[in-house]
């Protein structure tokens, strides 16, 4: 185990804009990191050989896969695992730190989820973000590890919960980006977002997260981020598709992951398997499969039973 006065060896999976970012952020903390992508031809035994933390940066659709490939290696239980992926796995609705801990069951599995849109990060500005985990001398010490006066890092315990906060408002800003795209006001887009926080609790919990989690950083912070800014790819599918782009010409233009795509229609099975309510995320799911159009799902949306306004999150018995 690394010592928090040294720099410790950290690997990175994934070369895409959170793991370049994330890079950046450890190297000017002087520790020393390598970077694994399939694209490069470093196997990924050399690249995790040694490494005190392994930072998984990879789209949720590399996890499983990248996943399984380190389990066949084996690494020590010592070695910190961290997910930084924001999706959830289809078929069997686990999400990446879930996939990470059947994979390699004997080492701590730390969370690592909040507002961070990259390309903010690394123009130098500041941000926040959560590390959480079961084992919070795990968290603390990815805290030591990250932690400057231009990245603050906080703990927590509730890992499932800053997880699904960060994979459940991609989704909500693909329906924000619709909102502004079809121009319904700042209201529209206040009344979604605040109803979307509701409809995010009441999955997590349902799921076995903790409510306040939702409240945080992770939760409602991430989704303030990602609503609000140009920079979100979930939020400009949004957009693109109520301006009437096509989703392969959307998302061809954003030329990476916008993982509320694909785990819109994930959540609703999921949703649906569990009798959970979750009318945005349904709406979002069917305008990304071509079933019905952005102003028709507001229309949908709109026209639900008048309800009262029930914010206490009930957790299963
Ligand atoms: N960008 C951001 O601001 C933030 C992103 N995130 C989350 O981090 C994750 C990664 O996002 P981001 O870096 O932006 O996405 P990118 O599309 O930029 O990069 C995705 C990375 O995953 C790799 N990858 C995808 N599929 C596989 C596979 N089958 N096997 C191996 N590697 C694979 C890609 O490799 P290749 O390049 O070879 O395709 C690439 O390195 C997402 O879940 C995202 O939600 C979290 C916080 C902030
Ligand atoms: O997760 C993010 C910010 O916290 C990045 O958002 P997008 O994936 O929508 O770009």
């Amino acid at each position: 185990m690394f010592s928090d006065s040294l720099p410790a060896r950290v690997t990175i999976l994934g070369a895409g804009a959170w793991g370049c970012c994330l890079e950046t952020l450890l190297r000017e903390q002087q520790h020393q990191v390598t970077v694994w992508s399939r694209r490069y031809h470093r196997p990924l035994a050399a690249a995790i050989q040694n490494a005190d933390v392994v930072i998984s940066a990879l789209s949720m659709q590399g996890v499983p896969i990248v996943a399984a490939q380190l389990k066949a290696l084996g690494i020590p239980p010592q070695t910190l695992v961290v997910s930084a992926t924001k999706g959830l796995n289809p078929g069997s609705y686990e999400t990446p730190s879930q996939l990470w801990h059947q994979a390699l069951p004997n080492n701590p599995i730390v969370v690592l989820s909040g507002p961070n849109l990259a390309a903010e990060i690394e123009a130098g500005l500041p941000a926040a973000t959560v590390v959480a985990s079961e084992d919070l001398a795990a968290a603390q010490r990815i805290q030591t590890l990250l932690n400057s006066e231009r990245f603050r890092v906080y703990t927590n315990g509730d890992p499932l919960g800053t997880e699904l906060g960060g994979t459940l408002k991609n989704i909500i800003a693909i329906a924000v980006g619709v909102c502004d795209g079809l121009n319904l006001g700042t209201n529209a887009k206040s009344a979604l977002m605040t109803r979307a926080l509701v409809e995010m609790t009441r999955i997590g919990v349902q799921l076995g997260a903790q409510p306040q989690t939702f409240w945080g950083l992770s939760g409602l912070g991430d989704m303030i981020a990602t609503c609000s800014s140009a920079l979100s790819r979930n939020y400009r599918v949004g957009y693109g598709l109520a301006q009437g782009q096509a989703l392969g010409a959307v998302l061809a233009e954003i030329g990476s992951t916008a993982e509320g795509v694909n785990t819109a229609q994930v959540l609703v099975d999921l949703a649906g398997r569990d009798g959970i309510d979750a009318p945005i995320a349904t709406a979002v799911a069917q305008i990304l499969a071509g079933h019905m159009a952005p102003a028709q799902a507001i229309e949908t949306l709109m026209s639900r039973l008048p309800r009262a306004e029930v914010l206490e999150i009930q957790r299963p018995c």
